[in-house]
């Protein structure tokens, strides 16, 4: 669209069918973990703000040649200016607000938001998104609600994410308003805390190759 401001959320959407949603707690992890997606084929890396080392694994991450690490969850502008800080290179969030946009456009943080009904969408479209986080997508009706709501608003690409598995990720990605997709399994917290690079890589270039 016209003066969309996904243009750069919908470049790094393209980059790979899959966007590994990773929940970190130890900065120790962060480099070794984002080389081994990288080099498995997922460059764009979600890094949540849930736990107290998020921040610190942004700014590890970003160091990682080939990556583009951002900052996941991110609810209020304290948030968005602390991603900022540590270098996140794109932000996404479960919902969005005003006040979170406001801050994410005035730091011109490329963002990929999140909506979960036809309102929600409608009202992030009208403010310039057209590539949107449909979030939480299997709760929220999954595939079929984005065939329901691709009818009346084709004009918006998502990103389905939560409840993604490799079982259901080619029907997400077979849709036409699916760009990519978000998921946690490529990173299991169990192969992170035993530094199982290698499987955690195999797992990451497996998921590249789903077709979309
Ligand atoms: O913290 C956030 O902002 C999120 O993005 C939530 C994630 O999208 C889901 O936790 C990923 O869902 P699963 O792949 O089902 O584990």
């Amino acid at each position: 669209m016209e003066n969309s401001r996904s243009t750069e959320a919908r470049k790094l959407c393209a980059l790979a069918p899959i966007i590994p949603v990773l929940v970190v707690h130890d900065v120790a992890h962060a480099r070794p973990l984002a080389e081994a997606l990288v080099r498995g084929g997922l460059p764009v890396l979600e890094v949540t703000l849930r736990t107290p080392a998020a921040l610190e694994v942004i700014s590890e991450m970003a160091k990682v040649e080939g990556g583009y690490a951002g900052a996941g969850t991110l609810v209020t502008p304290e948030d968005v200016a602390a991603a900022v800080k540590a270098g996140a290179r794109f932000g996404v969030s479960p919902g969005a607000t005003g006040a979170l946009l406001d801050a994410t456009e005035a730091a011109g943080l490329p963002m990929l938001p999140g909506a979960a009904t036809a309102s929600e969408a409608m009202a992030l479209l009208a403010r310039g998104y057209d590539v949107q986080k449909f979030f939480p997508a299997e709760a929220s009706g999954g595939v079929a609600a984005l065939k329901g709501i691709g009818g009346p608003l084709p004009q918006i690409t998502f990103c389905p994410t939560g409840g993604i598995n490799p079982g259901n990720a080619e029907s997400y990605l077979s849709q036409p308003n699916v760009i990519c997709a978000g998921g946690s399994w490529v990173a299991p917290n169990d192969l992170v805390a035993a530094g199982k690079w290698d499987e955690i890589e195999a797992l990451a270039r497996a998921a590249s190759k789903l077709a979309r």
